[in-house]
């Protein structure tokens, strides 16, 4: 049988009627490429669950790790005593092995009333209400809520494994808890966001109340070349929390940054002035000029910063690298 990835790129998956496996899951496919998965005895349900991945198309470890993952439940290997929901992102520009078909779906959510009308616009938009069903439909006593939106990156990174916690609903904190689990992911650092960036985990943060977490993995490569790309911890640890595990960690592993400011490309005529191919978390002294764009100058006043994201060739309004510097966590 082919396996949930190839038949979703193929064109062979759509809503379909739920189904009970001969172990008791109860499956359903909710759209192309979105399956959920529930547990037998519903009162065993600790966790409800989303793993998000491919929003963008050229990032494809995540994709695979995910797709071992529903071929694990969908063989019985894998018994949830969560509720998951796996989302595979931007079906069309893994199939062309593009970041993006026509915009950035990662700058595509948040966006009501003014959702846009592109393919990336309209499927964030419908990924956006699987979501707030998904947590919705969950019933019972309130247990906990995660997303992991998992990517790749565009350059090497000093730090290899990192997450992006979105900027958290006025009077709420960064979750803690959380970052230090993923220290179990092999995740090493978490960005706490300073800003309201309009990307998948900042809508399940802000609009279904997830601990969510943008997850960076490694060097963004196309489907097949990800043997540079160590995954075990992490999928040793979704499988954990799939099966009802939480485990919680003695003490946490995971640095801390802030992002201290977001470079905006105003305009064409914007120039980075650092080396646009600069691996993340790369040092910048006090006093470097980063980018300018017409009259406007970036240059460090930061103690100890760093740049993240580093990218001339976003289109205009969008955010062309992360100032971070580090901070504690919380
Ligand atoms: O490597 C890059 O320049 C981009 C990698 C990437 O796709 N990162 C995400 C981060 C999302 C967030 O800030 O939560 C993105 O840019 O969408
Ligand atoms: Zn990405």
């Amino acid at each position: 049988m082919n396996s949930f990835l190839a038949e979703t790129l193929a064109g062979r998956t759509a809503i379909a009627l739920p189904y009970c496996q001969a172990n008791g899951t109860h499956v359903q496919v909710l759209d192309e490429g979105v399956i959920r998965f529930e547990p037998r005895e519903p009162d065993a349900r600790g966790l409800d669950l989303v793993v998000s991945c491919g929003v963008h198309g050229n990032e494809t470890a995540p994709v695979e790790l995910v797709d071992r993952l529903i071929s694990a439940l969908l063989c019985g290997t894998l018994r949830p005593r969560a509720r998951v929901l796996f989302v595979i992102g931007n079906i069309e520009a893994l199939r062309r092995g593009v970041r993006f078909v026509a915009e950035d779906m990662n700058r595509q959510f948040c966006r009501v009333p003014d959702v846009g009308d592109g393919p990336e616009a309209r499927r964030a938009a419908m990924l956006e209400m699987q979501l707030v069903r998904f947590f919705a439909q969950a019933g019972g006593e309130p247990v906990p809520r995660i997303h992991y939106d998992l990517h790749t990156a565009i350059h090497g990174s000093l730090i290899e494994k990192f997450a992006i916690h979105p900027q958290p609903a006025p009077g709420k904190e960064f979750d803690r808890a959380e970052i230090a689990r993923l220290g179990l992911a092999g995740v090493s650092a978490v960005l706490l966001q300073s800003a309201a960036a309009p990307t998948f985990s900042l809508f399940s943060s802000r609009y279904c109340q997830a601990s969510a977490f943008t997850v960076e993995l490694g060097r963004a490569m196309p489907f097949g070349q990800n043997q540079g790309v160590d995954l075990e911890a992490l999928e040793d640890y979704l499988g954990a929390l799939i099966e009802g595990e939480r485990p919680s960690p003695a003490s946490s592993d995971v640095v801390a940054y802030r992002v201290s400011r977001e470079i905006i490309k105003q305009s064409p005529a914007f120039r980075l002035l650092i080396d646009d191919q600069a691996d993340n978390f790369t040092p910048l002294p006090h006093g470097t000029p980063i980018a300018e764009d017409g009259e406007t100058r970036w240059v460090v006043d930061e103690h100890d910063a760093r740049i993240v994201f580093p990218n001339p060739d976003v289109a205009v309004g969008q955010r062309a690298g992360l100032i971070v510097v580090p901070t504690t966590p919380g």
